[in-house]
């Protein structure tokens, strides 16, 4: 079923609603700084591309479809209350909000010519991720020369199921997990990594040091202790893409290379990983949040691109 959005009666100017061939909503930003698509389905933002950019900076897949109780491909989806395989028979990975409808809160234009998003989370059963169907989840977007997310978690106000120091509190992990849309692995570095530990999921989760240049043409899938920036240069495109985050001590960096791919919803066609790379702003099962009941948290991120200084070998 595809769920009726809720939305304010006016939407500000640059802001329309999209129906789409096979009946799903996206707002459509289209505004003198950028262009942007937001599908309710997730909350997921699937298309961001300032004015100074060629080539828009999020990458989507062409075999992605938006489906009841299934995950874009691309974009930024917003995994939560967990991030990766669940903890119990039967749930998704990354959480329970990616697959649902979102409602849209709040549209504004700024004076500056940006335009600012407010999302609320979907419902869910309790049974989905029990207990925090009673926290509250707001996904802001400001779309301009940068495109700014944060998501606000406020945790339910009972008690949770954390025990030993943390007693009552709730653990959650989460990110916002960003595809990027690159010329070509061949000419892309990820750095801004050097140093940072983590584990590295393509070795069962052993433990990892990244190098101060990760080259996306060998498969990646690591999540490291990292709170800095990131950046993804482009030889190829000729730019870089700055990754600035807050409220996030994990990055994650993947890629699955070809064999993977062969295997994933709406990557297998040939070659399409070689045009995308994912650097995520998370807190990971390393690096979970314990927030006491009713507490906040933010998570947030902010893509910028720009002219490509040099690329590091
Ligand atoms: O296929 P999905 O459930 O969307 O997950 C896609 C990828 O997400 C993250 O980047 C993880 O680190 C990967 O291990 C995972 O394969």
């Amino acid at each position: 079923m595809i769920p009726t959005p809720a939305l304010p009666l006016d939407l500000p100017p640059g802001l329309t609603l999209d129906t789409r061939p096979d009946g799903w909503t996206t707002l459509r930003v289209r505004t003198a700084l950028a262009q942007a698509d937001i599908a309710l389905h997730g909350g997921q933002i699937l298309h961001w591309q300032p004015r100074h950019a060629a080539q828009p900076v999020l990458w989507l897949s062409p075999q992605a479809v938006l489906r009841d109780g299934q995950a874009i491909r691309g974009g930024v989806p917003v995994c939560w209350p967990w991030f990766g395989p669940a903890d119990r028979a039967g749930n998704p990975a990354h959480g329970v909000v990616r697959t649902r409808a979102w409602s849209l809160r709040q549209a504004t234009a700024e004076a500056d010519g940006r335009l600012l998003l407010s999302l609320d989370g979907p419902a869910f059963p309790a049974s989905a991720a029990p207990g925090w169907q009673s926290a509250t989840l707001r996904l802001e977007i400001s779309v301009g020369l940068e495109l700014a997310l944060a998501l606000t978690t406020t945790a339910p106000p009972e008690a949770g199921p954390e025990t030993g120091p943390d007693t009552g509190a709730w653990r959650l992990t989460e990110a916002l997990h960003s595809y990027f849309a690159i010329s070509d692995v061949a000419h892309t570095r990820i750095t801004g990594l050097g140093g940072c530990a983590g584990a590295d999921k393509l070795q069962s989760g052993a433990a990892v040091t990244l190098p101060q240049s990760i080259d996306p043409a060998q498969p990646v899938d690591c999540m490291v202790a990292h709170s800095g920036e990131a950046l993804i240069a482009d030889s190829g495109w000729q730019r870089q893409i700055r990754v600035r985050k807050s409220g996030s001590a994990t990055t994650i960096v993947w890629n699955p290379g070809a064999a993977r791919a062969a295997q994933l919803p709406d990557m297998a066609q040939d070659g399409l990983w070689r045009g995308m790379v994912c650097v995520e702003a998370g807190n990971g099962p390393g690096q979970p949040v314990r927030l006491a009941p009713g507490a906040t948290h933010r998570l947030a991120m902010t893509l910028s691109v720009e002219a490509l200084d040099g690329i590091a070998a």
